[in-house]
This record gives C-alpha cells, sequence and structure tokens, in this order.
C-alpha cells in the first residue's frame, strides 16, 4: 500500500457517508488526479475497497493539499503523505471553488467531465459549506444560489435524481428546484458515474419534517383539543402536498417512459414484496411475527385485475424531501432508496409508491414522540388521530389533482407495508430505538 492508501484506510472508515463499517477489508486501491494546481492543490480520488465477503465499492473523494498544517482545518485533517499535508476537499472551503469554475467552464479533468445545464447561473468564485446532517452523499451550499450533492459511492450509470431533474426541465414543474449542471467520471471499461449534482438552493425554506413534527408537538401540548382545533394543524399543507406530489407525477409520466402494467406486472411485483419480505426477515428477526399477515397482503396483489399505468417516480418520498417555499412544496432528491442498486431504482413502478412513502412519513411524525413515552394510550390515541387526519387530506389533495383517489387502491396498502419493510432494516441498521415505529405500523397492517 501507499502512504495515500494507508491514510484513507485509516480515515474513510470514520466518515458519516461510510457506509462499509465493520465490515473487514481485504484491500484498497486508489487512482487521483488534480482538479486544481493551485495553492491549495485539489486533487479527486476513486478509491476501490474490496471485503474479506468478497464486495468491492468505490468511492470518491476528494482532498486538498497545503505546505504546512493549517489550525483552522484541524475538523478536515487526513494526514500527511511526506512534507504534504491532506484535507477533506468537501470540508476546506477554498478547495469547494474548483468545482463551479470547472462547470461554468464546461471543462474536462482527467476522467472528469463537468455538464453545466446551461439554463440559469451558477456562483462561480463563491466557496461551498457543508450541511449538516450528511449521510450517504455530502452537499455543499454556495452563497445560498446552489446547493451540490457529490455522491461518495460511485456506481456506473446515470443517477435518477440529475436524470429526472434534467427530464423534468422542460416542464417548468413548480414543485421542482432547477437542475444547474452534473459532473460524471469514466470508469475503466463501463459506463461512466456521477460524480456530483448541481441544483438551484430554494432559500427561506423549512423541511416537511420540521414542519410535521411541530404539528405533532402543538397536538401533544393540548390535552384535550383535538387535531383540527389545534393552532399548527398541518392537514391544509398535506392536502397542497398531495396536489404537488400529483404534479410532480403527471410530470413525470409527460417526459419520461411509461408501460401498461397488467396481471403480468401485478405478478411479479407481488413476487418482488415475498422476496424483499423475507431478506428483510433475515436482518431484523422481529418481522416474522408479521410474515404470515403480510403475505395474504403481498399474495392479494398478485390478483389485482385492473391494469395500472406504470411509470417513473420518486421513490424513496417522506416529509424530509420535501420543502416549503413561501409559495408552495419544493420536491428534492428523486435518487429512489440509497439501498437498492442504480438499476432497480430506476425501473417503472406505481405512482402509489410514493403515495405509501409519504403516508408511512404521517405516520412517523405522529409516532415518533411516542418513542420515548411508550405506553401511554392518550399520546398513542392523538398519534394515531394525527396521522389519520393527514393522511386523508393528502389523499384528497392528490385526488383532486390527479383525478384518481390512491386511497380507494387495492395496492397502497401492501406498498405501504412494503415500505415499512424497509423501514424496519432502515432503523435496525441506523436508529435501533424507532425500530418500534414501522413495527407498529406493521402490526397493524398485516392484521386486517
Ligand atoms: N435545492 C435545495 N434547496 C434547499 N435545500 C436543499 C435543496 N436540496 C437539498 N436541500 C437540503 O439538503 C437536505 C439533504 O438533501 P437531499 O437531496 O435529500 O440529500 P441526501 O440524499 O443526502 O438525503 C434536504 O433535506 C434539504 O434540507
Ligand atoms: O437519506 P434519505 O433521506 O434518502 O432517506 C433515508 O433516511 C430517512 C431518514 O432520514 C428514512 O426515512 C424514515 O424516517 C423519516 C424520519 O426521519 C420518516 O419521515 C420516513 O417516513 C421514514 O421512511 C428513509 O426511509 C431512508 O431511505
Amino acid at each position: 500500500m501507499s502512504a495515500l492508501t494507508d491514510l484513507l484506510a485509516e480515515w474513510m472508515p470514520h466518515q458519516r457517508w461510510f457506509p462499509g463499517k465493520g465490515r473487514e477489508w481485504s484491500g484498497i486501491t486508489e487512482d487521483g488526479f488534480f482538479l486544481d494546481e493551485g495553492t491549495p492543490a485539489v486533487s479527486v480520488h476513486r478509491v476501490r475497497v474490496t471485503y474479506t465477503d468478497g464486495g468491492a465499492e468505490t468511492y470518491l473523494v476528494p482532498l486538498s493539499w497545503r505546505g504546512a498544517p493549517d489550525d483552522e482545518l484541524a475538523h478536515a485533517y487526513v494526514g500527511a503523505v511526506g512534507d504534504n499535508h491532506a484535507y477533506d476537499g468537501l470540508r476546506d472551503r477554498e478547495a469547494t471553488v474548483p468545482w463551479l469554475t470547472h462547470l461554468v467552464a464546461a471543462s474536462t479533468v482527467g476522467p472528469l467531465h463537468f455538464h453545466p445545464a446551461g439554463v440559469a447561473y451558477i456562483p462561480e468564485g463563491v466557496p461551498g459549506d457543508v450541511i449538516s446532517g450528511e449521510q450517504s452523499n455530502t452537499s455543499l451550499i454556495y452563497g445560498e444560489t446552489a446547493i451540490m450533492k457529490v455522491f461518495r459511492r460511485l456506481e456506473p450509470g446515470l443517477n435518477p435524481d440529475v436524470e429526472v431533474h434534467d427530464a423534468l426541465r422542460a416542464t417548468e414543474n413548480p414543485h421542482i428546484a432547477p437542475l444547474l449542471g452534473h459532473v460524471e467520471v469514466d470508469e475503466d471499461g463501463g459506463e461512466s458515474a456521477t460524480v456530483a449534482f448541481l441544483q438551484s438552493f430554494v432559500p427561506n425554506a423549512s423541511d416537511g419534517w420540521r414542519l410535521a413534527t411541530s404539528s405533532v408537538r402543538d397536538l401533544y401540548a393540548e390535552a384535550d383539543l383535538h387535531a383540527d382545533e389545534v393552532g399548527g394543524d398541518f392537514a391544509g399543507e398535506a392536502e397542497r402536498l398531495g396536489e404537488a406530489t400529483a404534479s410532480v407525477h403527471r410530470d413525470l409520466a409527460r417526459v419520461l417512459p411509461t408501460a401498461e402494467a397488467g396481471a403480468e406486472w401485478y405478478a411479479q411485483l407481488a413476487a418482488q414484496l415475498i422476496a424483499r419480505l423475507d431478506a428483510a426477515t433475515a436482518i431484523v428477526p422481529e418481522l416474522a411475527e408479521h410474515a404470515d399477515g403480510l403475505r395474504v397482503l403481498y399474495g392479494a396483489v398478485g390478483d389485482i385485475a385492473e391494469p395500472t399505468t406504470a411509470q417513473r417516480v420518486h421513490g424513496d418520498l417522506h416529509l424530509g424531501q420535501v420543502l416549503r417555499t413561501t409559495t408552495g412544496w419544493i420536491v428534492l432528491d428523486f435518487e429512489g432508496e440509497p439501498a437498492r442498486s442504480l438499476a432497480a431504482r430506476r425501473e417503472l413502478d406505481s405512482p402509489l409508491r410514493d403515495v405509501a412513502g409519504m403516508l408511512r412519513s404521517f405516520d412517523y411524525a405522529a409516532r415518533h414522540m411516542l418513542v420515548e413515552q411508550p405506553g401511554d394510550p392518550q399520546l398513542a390515541y392523538r398519534a394515531q388521530e394525527w396521522a389519520e387526519r393527514n393522511r386523508t387530506a393528502f389523499c384528497a389533495g392528490y385526488a383532486a389533482a390527479s383525478g384518481t383517489d390512491p386511497a380507494t387502491s387495492p395496492l397502497l396498502r401492501a406498498l405501504e407495508a412494503d415500505k415499512a419493510v424497509y423501514e424496519c432494516v432502515y432503523e435496525a441498521r441506523n436508529r435501533p430505538n424507532w425500530l418500534m415505529i414501522p413495527l407498529t405500523s406493521l402490526a397493524r397492517l398485516a392484521s386486517s
């Protein structure tokens, strides 16, 4: 191993975006090139990690280089190679500037290709700041004008976030933040991978999770009032969110492929739901007690006779993916569920997938405070009431804008259950004390 791979092998497992924690490494290789040779120099590395379990992943690691340690960058320090000191290139503000300079110039730098969308102003010369709450990607805000998401794990193919935003440009849908550009990297002998995605930053917005949970807090604070009587009622917002979701679905179906989905499609879907349940039960054994009920629910999907239209969808719609601005809701992050392969995330699906995702999110917003106070029947009753009220409002808004009431579809319940199964795996891995939220919902969904 080189001095740099030694450093990276030490540093990467401590990074929030690195999901391979706990897996034993069998090797690490990297290839890098300079994005900017000024001061600081900025390099970009493709780092390939192989695991003893046979798996392998490639990560994108931008670094900045300085001739002497800089105390102000201590939080971003990676280590020294000879006399040069390496820093996390996305947390060294000066090192974030060249990304937008190259986008404006539509440059090719080594294997990196910068593609400006050519529709709106890109804030050149401004440094970017990493947003808090980094998860599998790292996002930087540039001057409250643009936000760049850097995809850490490289997968061949166009990222659905770029693909969908690019396609939606022609529709001028008011519920989307415009794409400003994207960056790709060549992959040896294969399809290139998306490295970064630049989008207009939506200022003065509040995310749906924050708004919904403050409404729930207001309700919990009132001993005797019902959801429709409390000041922070969310139902009007939920209804407008339903309308916005339907509007985005309509435009997705206009600009991206659709397919008629009949008996064969339903049969395949039923098989996928069952396979996902089986895989999840191997990871979360608590799912086993709901398996029989869920199999009945999923089996019924295979019997649905009414054909539908499959189309591109959001794939992971929840309250944390929507922003309320002064003029309405904006839907973000069309990447799909991060745990699925890129090909699976680009498959055509029922738009009810997203409706189910948002209904699950109302359930989460209502119940997450119960994690701290389990067994309080009054709060549990109120949580149920809040979730029901907002589910109904969301579906009403969706129905008014699309002409189809999602609440009447036999598929909706099965897709809600499927999302809750996915959430069980997500929570078991990331927030074990929240596992009871999807498990409680599954007990209800599987029992009728
Ligand atoms: N265009 C935007 N304008 C304003 N804030 C944004 C924008 N895009 C993302 N954000 C903020 O960044 C957060 C993370 O963005 P997201 O695309 O969901 O990234 P991730 O895939 O890492 O979850 C969002 O919850 C939102 O608060
Ligand atoms: O990181 P992403 O935003 O792409 O999504 C993942 O993380 C989400 C949590 O941040 C997770 O969402 C689940 O928790 C939310 C509350 O934190 C809740 O509103 C969602 O309904 C629930 O699914 C999402 O599933 C996961 O893919």
